[in-house]
């Protein structure tokens, strides 16, 4: 067999002795790697591994190589021409007090690991924003039933522990089906719109406002009795009514309102129970001539 010419390695083969961090000699994938000459320098372990690996190297390795005569696949961050800090794999064995050392750089797969990690970010990100879409209402972009009732149940959850007022407010617009009728269902969805940025901006962040079907909307007010939910009502309808119509005609809406009660959140099917009530006092609304509250 020919004689291998080990400069061909595309890896750093390395000599060093068992008993001293001297590097004896090199080939020239490490020469150039390292950016040094065997023959010429006083090169060492020092120079080529980090402080952790060289503490790695002599206190764990090096017994493993006296004892076993060879390790494999071992981890340990070279040092580069440069002063760069590369992770390495390598295999080194002992024969006759002598180290050989095969050491490959994994620059490719260090870069590699850094493609994963910034891709797993970035599906990280994705997963959110496609969970924050899946949350909400294409429309209006307020929470969606599903949502809602998952919200409404964490918050029902807590307040089992410690009660704060909450209310639900059932809000269905007036004649609606003319307005779609009348100026199309584009304009129709324009009116959902408008009626979804005016509820977000009469309630407080802590509340949760929700397209629950159609042209119903569902809003949970978190911390509000009866009365302050009364009037918390009374200011959506003075704010709907100024969305006008193409006829000069104002918007106006009919709401049933219920209040979670204390005795109330025993019951598992609250949030059916009083969504049922808030749903009931709005037929009354609707029933006795719609644009007005009714309590449930
Ligand atoms: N533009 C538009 N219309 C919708 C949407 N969802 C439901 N609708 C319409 O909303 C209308 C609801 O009509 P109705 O249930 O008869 O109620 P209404 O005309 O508002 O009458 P009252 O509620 O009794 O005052 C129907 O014509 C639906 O087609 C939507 O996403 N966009």
């Amino acid at each position: 067999m020919s004689k291998v010419d080990i400069d061909n390695f595309p890896c750093l083969l390395l000599v060093t002795h068992i008993d001293n961090t001297q590097v004896l000699s090199g080939n020239s994938f490490a020469k150039q790697f390292l950016n040094v000459c065997f023959e010429e320098s006083s090169l060492t372990l020092t120079d080529i591994l980090s402080k952790a690996s060289l503490i790695f190297y002599e206190s764990y390795l090096k017994p493993i190589l006296i004892s076993n005569g060879s390790c494999k696949e071992v981890q340990l961050t070279v040092i580069a021409n440069g002063g760069s800090r590369i992770p390495a794999v390598a295999n080194i064995c002992l024969v006759d007090e002598k180290l050989f050392w095969a050491v490959y750089p994994a620059e490719e797969r260090d870069k590699l690991y850094q493609e994963l990690v910034s891709a797993r970010e970035n599906l990280e990100q994705k997963t959110e924003e496609l969970t924050r879409l899946t949350r909400l209402d294409p429309l209006t972009s307020l929470l969606n039933r599903r949502a809602l009732t998952t919200d409404l149940t964490k918050i029902i959850t807590f307040i089992r522990r410690k009660y704060v007022p909450v209310c639900l407010v059932l809000i269905d617009i007036d004649y609606f089906k003319p307005i779609n009728d009348n100026f199309g269902h584009e304009y129709g969805d324009e009116v959902l719109s408008k009626l979804a940025s005016t509820l977000t901006n009469v309630v407080r962040e802590s509340d949760l406002v929700s397209r629950w079907g159609g042209e119903e909307f569902l809003v949970a007010l978190y911390n509000t009795d009866i009365q302050d939910a009364q009037y918390y009502c009374n200011r959506i309808h003075e704010a709907v009514q100024k969305i006008t119509l193409p006829n000069s005609k104002k918007l106006t809406v009919s709401i049933g309102l219920a209040a979670l009660e204390p005795q109330d959140l025993r019951d598992e099917d609250v949030i059916a129970k009083k969504i049922n009530k808030a749903d009931n006092a709005l037929y009354k609304a609707k029933n006795n001539g719609r644009n007005q509250t009714q309590l449930g």
